[in-house]
């Protein structure tokens, strides 16, 4: 941990541009993850913050994507603990992560390509979703009630995202840009209070790029959603990061802020120094 980052406030602190970070809302304590002899993650700690945007970078191979995988739930780590909102969070499925909060999108889009931007964003929503199909026969006004709610939550997700044009658009027709801010949508459908972005900008052209970005901000400061991303784009991370960890061959070289790891000698030396986009 940098000094800047051992002598912040638990409570939080206010950023240049007037947004709040809160406390802690996820550590991440001494996490080392195996697959057989190869070591992933070895040995790492770091905290997200309320309502900051926290990069993790580093090179092709450093175990980015893994640790995004052990915060959703799809690895568990071999050692180390993992806390949420608090609580040490026992080993959990990532159906039950998803349900605590956490929602994220794939460096490969995974989306349903021939159903419509609207139902795949419907599909956000379902592990929010209470009546179950004996229900739905049984009392079919309850069941209408809390489809009319989620249909309502979504609408207003295509409207900030700004993606009216296609809701009836097969997914599969579109192209990469707006297949990116689909995953995005359904993501956020979840109402999550952690959203996980695991290479947002890759592929896209700049125009595209600065679409994101925007995109990224608004739903941070318009709906406080705390965010981790993975991005090899450095000038997207030092433009929209409050914090960033490095990672390289899975251990943590670098935990600041976006100055803190532009003048860090061993970041420059494993990443920056490097070309990488
Ligand atoms: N499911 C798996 N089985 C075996 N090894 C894996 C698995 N997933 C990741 N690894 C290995 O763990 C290490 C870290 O990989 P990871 O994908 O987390 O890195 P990364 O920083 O996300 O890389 P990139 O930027 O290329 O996506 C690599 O050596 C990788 O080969």
């Amino acid at each position: 941990m940098t000094a800047a980052a051992q002598t912040m406030p638990a409570e939080g602190w206010t950023t240049a541009d007037g947004r709040k970070i809160g406390p802690v809302l996820m550590e991440m304590k001494n996490i080392t993850l195996r697959f057989g002899g190869v070591k992933a993650i070895t040995d790492i700690s770091f905290d997200i913050r309320e309502g900051e945007i926290r990069a993790i970078i580093g090179p092709n191979g450093a175990g980015k994507s893994s640790m995004l995988n052990v915060i959703s739930g799809f690895y568990v780590p071999q050692e180390g603990e993992v806390w949420f909102r608090g609580a040490r969070r026992p080993p959990m499925k990532p159906y039950e992560v998803a349900r605590q909060g956490i929602a994220r999108t794939f460096q490969n889009i995974a989306l349903f390509e021939g159903m419509s931007v609207l139902n795949n964003i419907m599909t956000g929503r379902l592990t929010m979703m209470n009546t179950n199909i004996a229900q739905q026969a049984l009392w079919w006004g309850r069941a209408q009630r809390e489809e009319d709610e989620h249909r309502e939550k979504v609408e207003k997700i295509i409207d900030f995202l700004e993606i009216q044009h296609i809701r009836k658009t097969p997914v599969g027709r579109l192209p990469y840009g707006l297949k990116k801010r689909v995953e995005l949508a359904r993501a956020l459908a979840a109402e999550p209070k952690l959203l996980l972005l695991d290479e947002p900008m890759a592929g896209m052209n700049v125009e595209e790029k600065e679409d994101m970005c925007r995109f990224i901000l608004d739903v941070n400061d318009e709906f406080g959603t705390t965010i981790a991303l993975i991005e090899h784009d450095m000038g997207v991370v030092m433009d929209l990061s409050d914090r960033v960890v490095v990672m390289d061959y899975g251990k943590k070289i670098g935990d600041g802020s976006p100055d803190d790891i532009r003048s860090n000698q061993a970041v420059i030396d494993a990443y920056l120094g490097v070309s990488h986009d």
